[in-house]
């Protein structure tokens, strides 16, 4: 029997203009995760327990006595006896796609009332709730019957470092004995099987599909990226943490959040008690103030803290070794694939995390000695004689970590291929421009997903901001196709110098309009470096 279809593996990334993966997995295989089954769940159900989530009883319009047995937001993916849930967005109203939900089976509706005066929609019983994102959670969580109560789920979240850290998290949790799981920006991963994100935190129903399908293959511990998006919008809503991680907090998502304070405020929703243990890293001001809001294991790799890091030794491989200090007099050494004091923080964060839920720190600092993860700090190595770095930067703090990490590791000059996000914070674009005009000594400006948007138009605004840098010693060029910047790049690379091409890391397509053009970093940087070795 072929595998039923995994509404897990494809999702809309874009909207209505089509699927668009925005995570594409970082060797293109792809495996089939089925979702897991689903507990038909009457509708009386449904309403029981969004009421004891939200506070507030649905209310209910036409027979109460059917049953769900699945949900989806995306109405061309209902299934027949599915909760189709309607919700008010900022593009459409799902409510406008009720007919082809019904017209696909789908058993019930929940919507808010906006969305209730549809008339395709009362056709079928409907559950009215002024915030339907918020009941979607814990009425897919029931419909999935209750997952995250059946495995340690730690949820990582913070502007930068959530992927890595759940990459180093999930080989250290193996590594002291678990079954493990991940969920993230990349890929989901599952005993030894992967398929490609469209989202770093999945909407409700589709993560509690996997986190059911991660429970029937006995995973004991998953890790996942927690966004602020999801955060914001209840997507992990009906969610059961074992332990709740913050990474840091800087600029990014300004299109999104009206604040800094707004986007702190999400992302501190994962430890407003959905999670039994917090582990917040306090080398920045967010993560001290949001120690000071709850109980939390702290670590650090600058001040003091539950965790920090001693002896630490950089090596010209771009590995590191340190020591941890934890609670009770706790000692471990480490021996970190990868480079930068950040990466430090993030394997901090990793081991306090696994202590959190009672394994043993020495097998977790075993399990870091080897991860790689796709597209952060990732080499391309063709025995050139000179370092080619693709990372995930495209932010500005990461990419002032990068840049100052590189920085320390070459003697040689630092090389930068950079570009901005179409769709997303403008705010970051002159930032983002002005630190690689400072940080580097050549940059060359280039095309990232544009998106919707003017290509030039974003460059222009990282040019502005390169060319008002004060202290900028970098020689900065515009080239909008990706590739001619990094051939430029490498063509232009002596011996010892760093190339570093940022901002599309693991992507393997580049969105330009609503067509994705198959492109990637590595393999590009690989091609220019093999014709042009210097
Ligand atoms: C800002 C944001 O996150 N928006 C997400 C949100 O959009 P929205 O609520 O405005 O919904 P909408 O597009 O107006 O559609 C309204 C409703 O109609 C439904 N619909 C819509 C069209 C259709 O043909 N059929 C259909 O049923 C949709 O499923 C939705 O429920 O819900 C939609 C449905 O799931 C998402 O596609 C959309 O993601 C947008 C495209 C997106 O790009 N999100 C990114 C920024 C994101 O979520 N990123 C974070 C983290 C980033 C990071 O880590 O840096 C992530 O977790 O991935
Ligand atoms: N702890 C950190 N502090 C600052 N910068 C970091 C940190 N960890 C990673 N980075 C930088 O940020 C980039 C993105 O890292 P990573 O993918 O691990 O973060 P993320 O939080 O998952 O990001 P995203 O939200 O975009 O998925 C890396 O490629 C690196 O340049
Ligand atoms: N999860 C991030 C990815 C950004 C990746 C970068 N390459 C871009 O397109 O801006 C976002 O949706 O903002
Ligand atoms: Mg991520």
């Amino acid at each position: 029997m072929p595998p039923a279809p995994s509404r897990t593996a494809v999702e809309p990334d874009e909207g209505p203009s089509g699927p668009v993966p925005s995570g594409d997995g970082p060797t293109g295989q792809e495996d089939v995760i089925r979702p897991g089954t689903v507990v038909p769940t009457s509708l009386e159900a449904l309403v029981e327990r969004i009421t004891a989530a939200t506070g507030e009883a649905p209310e209910v319009r036409g027979e109460v006595d059917g049953t769900t047995t699945g949900a989806t937001l995306r109405a061309g993916e209902v299934r027949r006896g599915d909760l189709f849930a309607a919700l008010p967005g900022a593009r459409a109203h799902g409510a406008d796609f009720a007919d082809q939900a019904l017209g696909r089976g789908a058993a019930a509706v929940l919507t808010d009332p906006a969305g209730a005066t549809r008339p395709a929609v009362g056709t079928v019983p409907v559950l009215v709730h002024p915030r339907p994102r918020e009941a979607l959670g814990p009425a897919s969580s029931r419909i999935y019957g209750d997952p995250s109560s059946h495995l340690a789920l730690l949820g990582v979240t913070g502007t930068s470092g959530k992927t890595t850290t759940v990459y180093l998290l999930e080989a250290a949790l193996a590594a002291a004995g678990a079954t493990t799981g991940l969920i993230g920006t990349v890929e989901t991963r599952m005993r030894g099987r992967r398929v490609p994100s469209a989202f770093t935190t999945p909407e409700a129903p589709d993560l509690q599909a996997l986190l059911a399908a991660m429970v029937e293959q006995d995973v004991t511990h998953a890790a996942m990226e927690v966004s602020s998006h999801a955060l914001a919008q209840d997507r992990v809503g009906g969610t059961a943490y074992a332990v709740g991680a913050f990474t840091n907090l800087s600029a990014e998502h300004l299109d999104f959040h009206p604040t800094m304070e707004d986007y702190f405020a999400a992302k501190a929703r994962l430890f407003d008690g959905r999670a039994q243990r917090h582990v917040v890293c306090v080398d920045d001001a967010w993560g001290r103030h949001l120690a000071g809001m709850v109980e939390a294991t702290t670590v650090s790799t600058t001040g003091e803290a539950d965790w920090t890091v001693a002896d630490l030794v950089a090596h010209p491989d771009g590995t590191q070794s340190f020591h941890v200090h934890g609670p009770d007099g706790l000692e471990v050494p480490v021996e970190l694939a990868l480079p930068g004091a950040f990466n430090v923080a993030n394997a901090l964060v990793a081991l306090a995390c696994g202590h959190a839920v009672g394994l043993d720190p020495v097998r977790l600092a075993g399990g870091l000695a080897t991860v790689a993860v796709p597209g952060r700090m990732q080499r391309v190595d063709a025995g050139q004689p000179f370092l080619a770095i693709v990372d995930y930067a495209h932010k500005p703090a990461a990419v002032e970590a990068l840049l100052t990490t590189l920085r320390d590791e070459v003697s040689g000059r630092v090389l930068t291929v950079l570009g901005c996000g179409g769709d997303r914070d403008r705010e970051k674009r002159p930032v983002m421009g002005a630190l690689a005009a400072q940080l580097s000594d050549l940059v060359w400006i280039t095309d990232d997903n544009p998106r919707t948007e003017d290509p030039a138009a974003i460059r222009a605004a990282m040019l502005d901001g390169a060319h008002r840098a004060e202290g900028a010693r970098a020689i900065v060029a515009e080239e909008g196709d990706r590739r001619a910047a990094i051939r430029a790049a490498v063509a232009a690379a002596r011996a010892g110098d760093v190339v570093v091409v940022a901002g599309k890391g693991h992507e393997l397509g580049q969105k330009v309009g609503a067509e994705v053009v198959p492109f990637s970093d590595v393999d590009e940087l690989m091609t220019a470096i093999r014709e042009d070795p210097a």
